[in-house]
C-alpha cells in the first residue's frame, strides 16, 4: 500500500501550562527581513543574475525593508559578486543591514567575511541542523557533535568579524530544522553560541529560529518559540527572530504567534517564494497588520509594481487569490457579497473607519480600483447588477427594475456560463427597456389644463411615430399627462392599460437627458416594463409609457402572425 498514513508520526507537543502567548496582541510590526535574495533565490529555477538582485534589492531598500539577506556569497560568484558590488558602489543606505548565509564551515566562512569587506552594517548569519534527523542521518554526531559544529563556527565568525573592524557587524545563528528539534536542545545550542557571542557584552546578536520544514500546527511553534523566549540566557541582549516555510500552508500564522510568543523579527519573501511550498510570505504578514490598524513599516501600497517585480524576477506567477495581492481578491461575483458590500461602500466617506462587507481591506490602499469589487456572472444579483450600471453608466433604477433586469442578466450569465462585463449588462438595458420600438417614438405633445369640462383635469394631444413615417395623433384625458395618454392608449388600442409602477429621476445639469423614467405598464394582463430618457421629466414618462405598450403591441404582433 502507498498511501499509507502509518509510516508518519506526529510532532511532540509541549506540555506548557505556563503558556502566554494566547493571549497576547501584535502591537506593532515586527522587525521583518527579507529574505527573497537568498531564501527565495536558491529555490528558483533559473537563480537571480546580479542585474536582476540589484533591481529586487532596490524595490526592497525603496519598500523600507532594513535587513536585507542579500545571497550565499560562499556558495555562489554571482551572491559574492552581487555582494561587492553593493559595498564598492556604494548602493546600501546607512540604515540598512545587508545579511548573508553561510554554512558552519571555516573556509565558507572565511570566503563570505572576504565579500563583505568595508560593509557598514552587515549581519552573518551561520546555520546548522539541529533535528534528530540531521543529527543521526546527515551529519552523523551526537548532540554533542552538533553543538560543537555551531561553537566552533561561532568562534570563527567573532574571529574573522575582528579583523574587519571597520564594519558594525550583527551575528546570526540558527538552529536550521528549530521546530523539529528537541526544545531543550535547541536552547543548550543557543546558550553556547552566545558564550561565545557574547551579545551581554555588546555584540548585536540575532538568533533566528527557522520552521525549515513545517511539521506542526502553528501552536506548538509558538510553545516552542515561547520556550526558547523564556529560557535562553541573555534574553534581554539577544534579537529572537522567527523563519517559517509554508509547508502545511501555517507560514505567516506560525510567525504571527510566535511573534505573541515573544519573537522581535521575522524572516520571508514578499509573496512567499521560497524553498518547496515557499518561505513566509511578507506580504500576507505586513497586511494582516495593516488590516487591524498596525503600521507594518513596508509601503504596500506599491502592491503592483511588487507583484510584476516579483514575478518578472522569479518567472512565478501570483495566484488569483493570493492574500491582498492577487488579481481576484477584491472582487465578488456573490449576489449576496455585492449587495452588502454595495450598501457598506455607498455609506462609506474618506476618513472613516474601513467596516466594509467581506472587504478586509479597503482595495484603493493597494492600488486597486473599486471598479474590479463588483462583477457580474450567474452568482450575482440585482445588487450587483443595479451596481455596475449605477457606477459605470449613472443608472439608478428602482428596485422592482433592479429585481427585473437582474433576472435577464443572469439568463444571460447562465447561457453562456461566464462573465458579464458592466457593457454588457447596460447594452442589456438599453435592448430590453430603453430602446423605443419601432412607431412609438414621442414626438411632441400638447398638454391642457382646465380644457375640458372637468375642471383640473388634462387634455393631451400626443403625436407619436417614427421619423420617416407620418405621425399618429393620440388624444386622450386624465388627472395628469401620464393618464391622459394612458387614457388615448385605451381608446386607440381597445386594450385595457395600465401603470403599476413609475419612478422618476433627475439625471443631473451635464446629460442632454435631463431625466428618467421608469414605468411597468399592463397591457390586457401582459405586464412590460421600460425606461426612458428625456430633456424633461413629463416627456420621459410619456415615452417610457408609449415604449412599454408598443412592446406589448410588437409582441402580439409577432404571435399573431405566428399563429396565422
Ligand atoms: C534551509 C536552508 O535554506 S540552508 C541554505 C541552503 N542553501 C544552499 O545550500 C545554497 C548554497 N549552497 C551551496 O552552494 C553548497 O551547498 C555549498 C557551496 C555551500 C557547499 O557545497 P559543498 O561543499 O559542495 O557541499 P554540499 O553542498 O554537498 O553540502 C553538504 C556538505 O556540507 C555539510 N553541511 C551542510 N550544512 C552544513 C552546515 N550548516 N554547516 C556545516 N556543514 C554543513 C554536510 O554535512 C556535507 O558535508 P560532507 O560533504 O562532509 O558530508
Ligand atoms: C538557513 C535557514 C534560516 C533557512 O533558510 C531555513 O532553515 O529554512
Ligand atoms: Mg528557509
Amino acid at each position: 500500500m502507498s498511501f499509507d498514513h502509518r509510516k508518519y508520526r506526529p510532532v511532540p507537543v509541549i506540555d506548557k501550562p505556563d503558556r502566554r502567548w494566547p493571549s497576547q496582541r501584535i502591537e506593532k510590526a515586527p522587525l521583518w527581513a527579507a529574505v527573497d535574495l537568498r531564501d527565495g533565490n536558491q529555490a528558483l529555477i533559473k537563480p537571480m543574475s546580479v542585474a536582476q538582485k540589484r533591481r529586487f534589492f532596490q524595490m526592497l531598500v525603496e519598500l523600507g525593508f532594513k535587513e536585507i539577506e542579500v545571497g550565499f556569497p560562499s556558495a555562489s560568484q554571482i551572491d559574492f559578486d552581487f555582494c561587492r558590488a553593493l559595498i564598492e558602489e556604494d548602493l546600501v543606505p546607512d540604515d540598512v543591514h545587508i545579511q548573508v548565509l553561510t554554512q558552519a564551515r571555516e573556509e565558507l566562512i572565511a570566503r563570505t567575511f572576504e565579500s563583505l569587506k568595508g560593509a557598514k552594517n552587515a549581519v552573518v548569519h551561520i546555520y546548522n541542523a539541529t533535528s534528530p534527523t540531521f543529527r543521526e542521518q546527515v551529519f552523523n554526531v551526537d548532540r554533542e557533535g552538533c553543538k560543537a559544529i555551531a561553537v566552533k563556527a561561532a568562534g570563527w565568525v567573532k574571529e574573522y568579524a575582528a579583523k574587519q573592524p571597520e564594519t558594525h557587524w550583527t551575528f546570526q545563528y540558527s538552529p536550521e530544522t528549530f521546530s523539529a528539534t528537541e526544545t531543550d536542545f535547541a536552547v543548550e545550542v543557543i546558550d553556547a553560541v552566545n558564550a561565545v557571542w557574547r551579545p551581554d557584552q555588546g555584540q548585536r546578536v540575532i538568533i533566528n529560529l527557522p520552521a525549515t520544514v513545517e511539521v506542526s500546527t502553528p501552536n506548538v511553534f509558538a510553545d516552542q518559540v515561547e520556550t526558547v523566549n523564556d529560557r535562553i540566557q541573555h534574553r534581554d541582549h539577544v534579537i529572537i527572530s522567527v523563519h517559517t516555510h509554508d509547508d502545511r500552508g501555517c507560514g505567516v500564522a506560525a510567525a504571527e504567534l510566535a511573534v505573541m510568543a515573544g519573537a522581535d523579527r521575522v524572516e520571508g519573501t514578499l509573496l512567499g517564494n521560497g524553498e518547496r511550498t515557499g518561505n513566509m510570505d511578507l506580504v500576507t504578514a505586513g497586511m494582516n497588520l495593516y488590516s487591524q490598524g498596525i503600521d507594518p513599516q513596508i509601503d504596500f501600497s506599491r502592491m503592483k509594481e511588487i507583484v510584476a517585480l516579483v514575478e518578472e524576477i522569479t518567472d512565478i506567477q501570483t495566484h488569483p487569490r493570493h492574500p491582498y495581492a492577487g488579481d481576484l481578491v477584491f472582487s465578488a461575483f456573490s449576489g449576496s457579497h455585492q449587495d452588502a458590500i454595495r450598501k457598506c461602500l455607498a455609506r462609506y466617506q474618506e476618513g472613516d473607519i474601513w467596516t466594509v462587507a467581506y472587504l478586509p481591506i479597503d482595495p484603493a490602499d493597494v492600488g486597486r480600483r473599486y471598479e474590479e469589487v463588483v462583477r457580474i456572472n450567474s452568482q450575482s444579483g440585482k445588487g450587483g447588477v443595479a451596481h455596475v450600471l449605477e457606477r459605470d453608466f449613472g443608472i439608478d433604477l428602482p428596485r422592482w427594475l433592479q429585481q427585473e433586469l437582474a433576472g435577464v442578466v443572469q439568463q444571460d450569465a447562465e447561457q453562456d456560463g461566464g462573465e458579464i462585463t458592466s457593457e454588457r449588462v447596460h447594452r442589456r438595458f438599453n435592448s430590453d427597456y430603453l430602446s423605443v420600438p419601432m412607431g412609438w417614438t414621442l414626438r411632441s405633445y400638447d398638454l391642457n389644463r382646465n380644457a375640458g369640462p372637468e375642471k383640473g383635469a388634462v387634455q393631451a394631444q400626443i403625436s407619436i411615430g417614427d421619423s420617416s413615417q407620418p405621425v399618429t395623433l393620440l388624444s386622450g384625458r386624465g388627472d395628469g399627462a401620464m393618464s391622459a395618454l394612458v387614457d388615448a392608449l385605451n381608446r386607440r388600442i381597445a386594450s385595457d392599460v395600465k401603470v403599476v409602477s413609475f419612478d422618476e429621476y433627475s439625471l443631473g445639469d451635464n446629460t442632454e437627458a435631463n431625466a428618467m423614467a421608469c414605468i411597468r405598464v399592463q397591457v390586457g394582463g401582459v405586464t412590460q416594463s421600460a425606461v426612458a430618457m428625456a430633456s424633461d421629466t413629463t416627456a420621459a414618462a410619456l415615452q417610457a409609457i408609449l415604449s412599454a405598450v408598443g412592446r406589448v403591441e410588437a409582441a402580439s404582433t409577432v404571435a399573431r402572425a405566428a399563429d396565422a
